[in-house]
């Protein structure tokens, strides 16, 4: 296939850590669009079904097409655990990590347990899998995230205020006069971003919301999901997570861009809509 990128010869080390990488990409990729990688065997096109390696084959054709115009990748774990199909996503990380190593990977997790378990569930993400950044949940608490924050050139992605409906059972609880999102918000820059490595998921789907988060947190990373097959709408979705420089967002959309397309041009397609993306997300920044 078309390959739409120079292979970029300057090594992760140039950037350090997470955030630095991050900030790097937005500039060098001028995007804050990120692709969701969610392999979904139903919905690959034809000529791919039914062949062992059909996961890397589909997702590295999403990687080279796109990788000019994304600020990260983010793969969601429970799509190659359902396929039995890890060492397909660690073979995806090894290609990142070495034809775009510019590029952050945020390893999709949402992993949340006691802090013995914790520590394997972080070199699960970033020792097998080489991830520059992972998802978290906070329900358990500090001790729980801690063995994350410890690697303190890596990501910690803390979901806050998440994109579904049902987030409001709890997110919206009534924490001490405020609703329990933001509390964890707080919390989050306040006391858990001791190294300056964290950042939150706070939904498209809730503009209102997300611009809450942003007046608390200041220009800390927010990863933004919910456009495209979730139906957030990009302008509203930008004035609210933008900081003031109209940048700190990794504004995620997996399917809408993975499965544009349905035969054997689906890259192409793939390539088109994240293009589309990334221009309307540049549009509203400044
Ligand atoms: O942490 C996430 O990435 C996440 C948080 C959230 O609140 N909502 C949400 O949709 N996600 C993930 O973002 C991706 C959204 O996919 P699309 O709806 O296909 O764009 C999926 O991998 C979800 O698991």
């Amino acid at each position: 296939m078309t390959s739409y990128n120079t292979v970029c010869t300057n090594k992760r080390d140039i950037a350090v850590t997470f955030i630095e990488q991050l900030s790097a990409a937005w500039q060098t990729q001028n995007s804050q669009l990120c692709i969701g990688l969610d392999p979904d065997l139903a919905k690959f096109p034809a000529h791919l079904q039914g062949k062992p390696d059909a996961v890397l084959t589909f997702s590295k054709a999403i990687i080279d097409a796109t990788a000019d115009i994304a600020c990260a990748f983010k793969p969601q774990i429970a799509y190659f655990a359902a396929l039995r199909a890890e060492d397909q996503l660690e073979d995806i990380c090894k290609y990142l990590r070495e034809r775009y190593p510019h590029i952050p990977i945020v390893l999709d997790a949402k992993r949340g347990d006691i802090g013995a378990t914790a520590e394997q569930y972080a070199r699960e993400a970033f020792e097998r899998y080489g991830a520059d950044a992972v998802t978290v949940n906070p329900y358990m608490g500090f001790d729980s995230v801690q063995p994350y924050v410890e690697r303190k050139d890596k990501g910690v992605i803390v979901l806050c205020r998440t994109s579904n409906a049902g987030g409001s059972d709890l997110q919206f609880l009534d924490v001490g006069g405020k609703p329990l999102y933001q509390h964890v918000a707080h919390l989050v820059a306040d006391k858990w971003n001791t190294s300056g490595q964290c950042a939150l998921v706070v939904g498209a789907t809730f503009p209102n919301e997300l611009a809450q988060v942003r007046a608390i947190v200041g220009d800390m990373p927010l990863l933004i999901p919910g456009i495209g097959a979730q139906g957030g709408d990009i302008k509203a979705t930008v004035e609210a997570g933008r900081t003031e420089n109209g940048t700190g967002m990794m504004i995620n959309s997996s399917r809408a861009i993975l499965y544009a397309g349905k035969d054997q041009n689906f890259a192409q397609a793939a390539r088109q809509v994240a293009l589309d993306t990334r221009d309307a997300i540049n549009q509203h920044c400044k």
